[in-house]
């Protein structure tokens, strides 16, 4: 059964400005011109081999730095670097003061004199991620996101020949075969028997850190039967129920999809058989481990046990948070 659990827009949301930001970036999408005129008056978000240019915060934190796009040719033609370079930039967004933004890879110039030019620092996202604003991380994940896409989508799978892309950079053409930005739809799913709720690791993961199953949905499934195989195929259990919560793009390795539910098994089935092909370990947490996980911000020094969650940008982390919620809320009898 899916279900959805939240409104979609705060209610402070000025409708009107939303509503013309939106139809602003999709003409923007389909009018190579007024793109073209929006980049020149717009933002850019700098990218150097698909590591995006950060600053550091006093707090100890990142923040992307948005230079003017005039600021970026500049300093373009200051290094020597071909001013065309500008037009290998793909629209990202609308800022709330209605600018255009987009991003650009610059990874032919060299990285030092670029962060000397530009003030910032080029940090790979895997190292970066999560010591952005929650604001801003998903802006800084869109944009190597389609850079990664752009990059890799040179050359059409069907003739060979080189593909076109629109100003936007929205989509890449060969004669009539039209190639959109591609992600893959992942189902990810808090699972509980009623008091207690599951929680995996595979053998990549951090030191410490568990999270909720996951899996790449298949051609032909929808999200139910996804879940249902994944959980199936990596903790031999049969899921009763599935509720969707929320979603979220997320970056790594690739762009995916992430489609984010809560699900339940039969109190009386809970025995679980872990594919160690898939996970390394699998295992059911009280709610009073979860809530004390919660509070952990850092892994575990080395040899300590404990257990450690996903930070707040991943959505395994808004899952747990809120199954722990509802689970105190049921205790408290509210
Ligand atoms: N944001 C979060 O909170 C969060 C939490 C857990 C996992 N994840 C993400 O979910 C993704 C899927 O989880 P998983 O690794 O358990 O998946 P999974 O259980 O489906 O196993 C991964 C395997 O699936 C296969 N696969 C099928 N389709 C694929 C595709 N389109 N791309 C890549 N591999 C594909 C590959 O063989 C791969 O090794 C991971 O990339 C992980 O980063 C995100
Ligand atoms: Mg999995």
């Amino acid at each position: 059964m899916l279900r959805p659990v939240r409104t979609l827009a705060p209610l402070s949301r000025c409708c009107s400005s939303f509503v013309s930001r939106m139809r602003f970036v999709d003409r923007l999408k389909r009018d190579d011109g007024a793109c073209a005129a929006a980049l020149q008056s717009g933002q850019m978000f700098l990218f150097h081999r698909l590591a995006p240019l950060l600053q550091r915060t006093e707090r100890g934190t990142l923040r992307p730095v948005a230079r003017r796009t005039s600021d970026v040719q500049s300093i373009l033609q200051r290094l020597g670097s071909d001013p065309a370079l500008l037009e290998q930039s793909v629209l990202i967004g609308c800022s709330q003061q209605n600018q255009a933004q987009f991003c650009l890879d610059i990874g032919e110039v060299d990285q030092v004199v670029l962060e000397e030019a530009c003030g910032g620092t080029f940090i790979d996202l895997k190292k970066s991620f999560f010591l952005l604003p929650a604001a801003e991380a998903p802006l800084v994940a869109k944009g190597q996101a389609l850079l990664r896409w752009h990059q890799t989508s040179g050359f059409c799978s069907a003739t060979g020949r080189p593909t076109q892309r629109n100003r936007a950079g929205s989509q890449r053409v060969c004669s009539d075969i039209i190639y959109y930005p591609k992600m893959s739809p992942v189902v990810i799913a808090l699972v509980s028997d009623g008091k207690r709720c599951l929680l995996g690791r595979q053998a990549s993961f951090p030191r410490g850190m568990y999270s909720a199953l996951a899996g790449f949905c298949d051609m032909g499934e929808t999200l139910e039967e996804t879940l249902s195989r994944e959980v199936a195929e990596e903790v031999g259990l049969e899921l009763l129920s599935v509720s969707y919560s929320s979603s979220q793009h997320w970056p790594f390795p690739h762009s995916s999809f992430m489609i984010g539910c809560h699900a339940t098994v039969s109190p009386a089935h809970t025995q679980l058989s872990v594919d160690q092909s898939e996970l390394e370990d699998a295992r059911w947490f009280s709610l009073e481990e979860v809530v004390t996980a919660l509070q952990v911000k850092a892994p575990p020094p080395r040899g300590a046990a404990g257990l450690w969650l996903p930070p707040k940008h991943a959505i395994a982390n808004r899952l747990i948070s809120e199954w722990a919620e509802r689970q105190r809320r049921s205790l408290d009898g509210d």
